[in-house]
């Protein structure tokens, strides 16, 4: 059995959540988190920029029904590299209401795609964010993309917003739709209203099949307060940007709790109040229902009732 000592000052998820006061819809889906280990059974990967607490499956259920959560996306973590056995083991476990998001090298196999397909992997991410993973070149890329496409999957990308420019063209160029990550990390200090969250905006406008997660407050906001102690206003640096992508493209956007939060150094959020973020960010019942059942279950679960 391996054991695995956390990174120091790690941050371990936020036990004994509040109940949100903020009532899900029906059908909701939790559109972003992940599941570490746990590290004896599914080990981390030698390539990993970090070591995290261990969170299981069972945990990340648990929440999913604490919430009010109905299914899960679940992201590949970079800490577990190409090795999606412990994403997979989740989706297996969770009788259909959990999809994945594997990560993928170029000389993987269609017999693993299609395994993987079966499993519930409905997409690849490719991370640029240089903290999180080495660069890959954008051949083995575009050679994943080949590999994936015949299955329907789509890309999801992580990457940073001063990183955009060199990105986007490379970006527009992959044949199949687009998931960006926490809003392609905007500087929520800086004018949403300004041209740097204005090429972000461009680069949705670009293609009718970009879509947005409006995801990770907690990461973004500068000014907090952090979603702790019963707080109700968390994280209002971050609203303006948010709803400005929801009210946009309101048939584009995912939202999830990025649940465990891996790296977060400042404070660990409670995830009860991360869902009272919602409807700050999509202020009409209309818009929570496309934002948190309509739209991921149109990219996840296509065949759903
Ligand atoms: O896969 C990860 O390691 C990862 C890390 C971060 C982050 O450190 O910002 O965010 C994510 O959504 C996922």
């Amino acid at each position: 059995m391996t054991t695995f000592e956390k990174t120091p000052g790690w941050l371990d998820w936020y036990a004994g959540p509040s109940r949100p006061r903020f009532r899900l819809p029906s059908g909701a889906v939790d559109a972003h988190c992940h599941v570490f280990g746990p590290g004896a059974e599914f080990p981390y990967a030698p390539e990993r920029k970090y070591t995290p607490c261990d969170a299981s499956k069972d945990r990340l259920f648990a929440l999913r029904d604490h919430l009010g959560f109905a299914r899960n996306v679940v992201v590949q973590a970079t800490c577990h590299g190409a090795d999606n056995t412990a994403m997979v083991d989740a989706l297996r476990a969770s009788g259909g209401l959990a999809r994945g998001v594997a990560t993928l090298r170029p000389d993987v196999t269609d017999a693993q795609v299609r395994e993987l397909h079966e499993a519930g992997v409905r997409g690849v991410r490719f991370n640029f964010v240089k903290r999180l993973v080495d660069a890959a070149p954008r051949q083995d890329l575009l050679d994943v993309v080949e590999k994936i496409a015949p299955y329907g999957w789509h890309v999801v990308v992580y990457f940073e917003a001063a990183d955009l420019p060199d990105l986007r063209d490379f970006l527009l160029s992959i044949p199949v739709p687009l998931v960006v990550d926490h809003m392609g990390r905007p500087d929520t200090a800086k004018d949403p209203e300004g041209p740097d969250f204005g090429a972000f905006l461009d680069f949705m406008r670009a293609r009718p099949d970009v879509w947005c997660k409006v995801t990770c407050p907690e990461r973004l906001s500068v000014t907090g307060p952090p979603a702790l102690g019963g707080e109700q206003a968390a994280y209002r640096d971050v609203v303006p940007f948010a709803r400005r992508v929801v009210e946009e493209f309101p048939d584009r956007v995912l939202w999830g709790t990025d649940w465990p939060h891996p790296n977060l150094t400042d404070h660990m959020p409670d995830d009860g109040l991360l869902v009272d973020f919602v409807p700050h960010i999509a202020p009409t019942p209309a818009l929570r229902h496309k934002l948190l059942v309509d739209n991921p279950m149109r990219l996840y679960w296509p065949d759903a009732d």
